[in-house]
């Protein structure tokens, strides 16, 4: 079992190579002198050999005047017949994956854990990786368009759901104007859907009180953290296109206000929230200081890239430079104490529908737009997203 989760063995699709470390360290050196990567009869000397469960890493100091060349890794991954990546940082290095991925998990063959929380991430080199909500509860994923952030968000959604029907609570931020996460607002589990500045305020808000007032709760019932109470409900902030609500990348005064309203809440949430059963998934394509707020990354204690630009947003998302490498949609660096590559689950929104479809029900909503939520939590009037089952 790894602290970030479990990796099971069962049903690995991973291929597996033997690995003959001897045999690579041969072929890089031949390959070194048949593209004459070298001078003259000075060639690259192997310094040491790095070796981590997924990789071999050998280390060249390479003649001055020599850098890497742009055909070392691609003549490489053939040679070796095995995933490659070369980079240059005064030495050469040369990093040998001991496995290849699949570029397709589905979701439905991944194992469920027991842990109520623990949802599945992906297929790492050595198994399956989980990320468990009641040990790490507030995650970041970051990653260009189209390279599967928001299946990954999906993905997570729908295992809470599976496996908390009635525990779970979630309400979603969805900045691509609802496309995404709109039909959800359907399940009994989805509280609401903002899709917008002034319904992400709303939300949040909504949740910042709420999470003010389980605080009391809490203290009056001496409480210190949601995981040793007999509480088994959790509450998740679902947010995909986090950087929509940066207040730097808006000019008018009135919209900065409500931003600035979205990020402090964010913070809340992820300062004080996790002990009390709050949790965030913060989706963003762009990582950078402003679009991913200071306080949200510093409590992320666990955080996902998929592809990125450039190497100082993969720094910003996960610490380390990488994540500009990754080539494949659903291919991810997962950050906790360490960092690992995954390929993530595939899920699509057919099958999503299919599992979540005994959860939809007709709602009713008793709070329209405007109502104060203050208000109503005093006099104990049903909440926005309070709904009744119909039929
Ligand atoms: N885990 C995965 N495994 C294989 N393919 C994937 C995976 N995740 C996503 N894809 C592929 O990439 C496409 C885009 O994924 P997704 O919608 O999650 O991207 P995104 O990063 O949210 O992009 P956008 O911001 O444009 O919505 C999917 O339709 C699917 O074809």
């Amino acid at each position: 079992m790894w602290e970030i989760g479990a990796v099971t063995l069962a049903g690995m699709a991973t291929v597996w190579f033997a690995g003959n470390p001897d045999s690579d360290k041969r072929k890089i050196k031949k390959v070194f002198a048949n593209v004459r990567y070298g001078v003259k009869d000075y060639q690259p000397k192997l310094l040491r050999t790095i070796r981590k469960t997924t990789f071999a890493e050998y280390v060249y100091n390479v003649p001055y005047g020599l850098i890497d060349d742009p055909k070392l890794e691609p003549i490489l991954t053939k040679t070796l017949d095995k995933p490659v990546h070369v980079y240059f940082d005064g030495k050469l290095h040369v990093r040998v994956y001991t496995s290849t991925l699949p570029t397709s998990v589905p979701y439905a063959t991944i194992p469920k854990l027991a842990e109520s929380w623990a949802a599945p991430i992906g297929i790492t080199g050595e198994g399956y990786v989980y990320h468990d909500f009641d040990k790490r509860p507030h995650m970041s994923i970051a990653g260009m368009t189209r390279y599967g952030k928001s299946v990954m968000l999906k993905t997570i959604m729908t295992s809470l759901i599976e496996k908390n029907p009635e525990d779970v609570r979630i309400y979603i931020i969805d900045m691509k104007g609802g496309l995404e996460f709109g039909e959800y607002e359907a399940l009994k589990q989805v509280v609401r859907v903002a899709s917008n500045t002034e319904e992400a305020k709303e939300c949040l808000d909504e949740v910042a009180a709420e999470l003010r007032k389980d605080m009391i709760d809490f203290r009056r019932k001496g409480y210190n953290n949601v995981i040793n109470s007999p509480i088994k409900k959790r509450t998740f902030v679902l947010v995909d296109e986090g950087a929509q609500l940066a207040p730097e990348t808006h000019h008018n005064k009135k919209e900065k206000r409500k931003l600035a309203s979205c990020h402090s809440a964010l913070s809340e949430i992820t300062r004080i929230g996790g002990a009390l059963g709050y949790r965030l998934i913060f989706g963003t394509q762009y990582p950078t200081a402003d679009t991913l707020p200071r306080q949200v990354k510093q409590n992320c204690d666990g955080a996902i890239s998929f592809r990125l630009p450039t190497d100082t947003a993969s720094q910003v998302a996960i610490d380390q430079n990488g994540a500009e490498k990754l080539a494949v949609p659903g291919r991810a660096l997962y950050r906790t104490d360490k960092v690992v590559e995954l390929q993530a689950p595939l899920i699509d929104d057919a099958e999503m529908w299919n599992r979540l479809k005994r959860y939809k029900v007709n709602k009713r909503e008793v709070i329209r737009n405007g109502d104060n939520v203050n208000q109503a939590r005093k006099t104990d009037t049903p909440r926005r997203g309070d709904y009744i089952e119909i039929g």
